[in-house]
């Protein structure tokens, strides 16, 4: 009998996860597995905002996929995906098609810029290592062209940053370490550059502990971020952007950069698939399948799952993307091993961290509130787990982060 091809789409957390988990489980006779990713390297996206702000090398946060999967067992295509045609059980390749028994959709998230004017064209996104580089590298095109231009333009010295959530935060921590650097590379002074937290809701950080933002702000605000809550941008124009000011006024703020934090959703893959969905996020089943669909799962940021405690959505995050490749993996052996009593995925939050810079952070772990130095560690040490999760401890040894303070 010809064994069952499983096609996992996107080596991020999820879908690494769910390979390398598989690789463990499954014997070389029991199934094909076929990997299909972008780039030949996995990046790690909750590192990105390091490799924005040019505090960390864009290499450090990436590896090679191959150094990671056992190619015995898995087949890695390089490829982008563009459309999975579920009634003939095959994913449409930029270059080529792959047809598949099990499928994983692990595509990730993409930018949501909510229809607001010019951001697409105008502001950058905080997405993969691409646009990290170019934002590090803008930014610091920015102070270079002001110490050298005979008629300086101060506007390239601000930047603003959309949204107060998690990305725009951890960004803000490292561009607040990162500027001091720049003003000193090209004899600047850091009074005139301006950072900006730009955030339409009256809070920053939603959701998180009063007395943690709190810390974060003032801590922030002390290195010279400038809070602008409640206030919706309307618009980005190649000037900078224009914010809602009062009922009907609005108010335009010259920057050199925008970045755009404010909005994630899920891959354009899932809808140009036509899976009903939230913003490219399938509600899946509690075995991780998507509705109607016995031979397709989806995990990571392409998957919502409602928290029944208080009725939303759980945020998209690495952390849930894991748990979910750890449960899909396991269902998918039983279903290749003629099983059929599948996993039912459970949350278990093990606690969030919220970096301000390599040497502080706000969090809550085990149920405890940790600020500093103290979170600062235990954010590495959640950085470093990943790692040891997906590549064990040689990946860790390769790519962990050991500069504990
Ligand atoms: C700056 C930042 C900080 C964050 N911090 C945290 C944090 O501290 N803790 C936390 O838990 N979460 C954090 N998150 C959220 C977390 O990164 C995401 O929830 C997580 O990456 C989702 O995992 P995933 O497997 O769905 O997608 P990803 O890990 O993003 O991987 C998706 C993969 O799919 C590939 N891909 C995409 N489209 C295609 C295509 N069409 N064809 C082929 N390949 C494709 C991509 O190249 C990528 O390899 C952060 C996010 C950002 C941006």
């Amino acid at each position: 009998m010809k064994k069952p091809t499983i096609v996992v789409l996107g080596a991020g957390y999820g879908g690494l996860m769910t390979v390398t988990r598989l690789q463990k489980a499954l014997g070389q006779n029991e199934a094909e597995i076929v990997l299909v990713n972008k780039n030949d390297y996995h990046y790690e996206t909750t590192w990105l905002h390091e490799a924005s702000a040019g505090t960390l090398h864009h290499d450090r946060v990436r590896y090679p996929i191959k150094s990671v999967i056992n190619s015995s067992k898995v087949k890695f295509i390089q490829d982008s995906v563009l459309e999975v045609k579920t009634e003939d059980k095959k994913v449409i390749l930029e270059n080529g098609e792959v047809s598949y028994d099990f499928l994983v959709v692990g595509l990730g998230p993409e930018s949501e810029t909510f229809g607001i004017q010019g951001l697409k064209e105008y502001a950058f996104s905080i997405s993969n290592v691409n646009t990290a580089r170019k934002i590090r590298d803008h930014i610091q095109l920015q102070f270079a062209t002001y110490s050298s231009e005979v008629e300086k333009n101060e506007d390239r010295l601000t930047i603003v940053v959309g949204g107060a959530g998690f990305t725009g935060i951890e960004f803000l921590g490292e561009l607040a370490n990162r500027v001091p650097e720049l003003c000193k590379e090209y004899d600047i002074d850091f009074q005139k550059v301006r950072m900006y937290c730009v955030e339409a809701a009256p809070a920053v950080l939603p959701g998180f502990d009063p007395e943690l933002v709190d810390y974060a702000v003032s801590y922030l605000e002390k290195k010279g971020v400038e809070f602008k809550i409640g206030t919706p941008i309307k618009g980005a124009t190649p000037e900078g952007i224009i914010v809602a000011k009062g009922e009907d006024e609005v108010e335009e703020i010259k920057a050199g950069t925008v970045v755009w934090a404010a909005g994630v959703r899920g891959s354009s893959v899932i809808e140009a698939s036509g899976f009903e969905a939230m913003r490219g996020r399938i509600k899946v089943n509690l075995d991780m399948r998507a509705p109607g669909h016995d031979d397709i799962f989806i995990v990571g940021d392409c998957a919502l799952i409602i928290n029944e405690e208080i009725n939303r959505p759980y945020p998209p995050t690495a952390q849930i993307a894991m748990q979910q490749g750890e449960v899909i993996a396991k269902n998918l052996t039983k279903l290749v091993r003629n099983e059929s009593d599948l996993e039912t995925f459970t949350f278990e939050n093990k606690g969030t961290v919220c970096s301000l810079g390599d040497d502080n952070a706000i969090g809550v772990v085990f149920g405890k509130k940790v600020t500093g130095k103290t979170a600062s560690f235990m954010k590495k040490m959640v950085d470093n787990r990943a790692l040891l999760m997906i590549g064990g401890a040689s990946l860790v040894a390769k790519k962990g982060k050991f500069n504990v303070l």
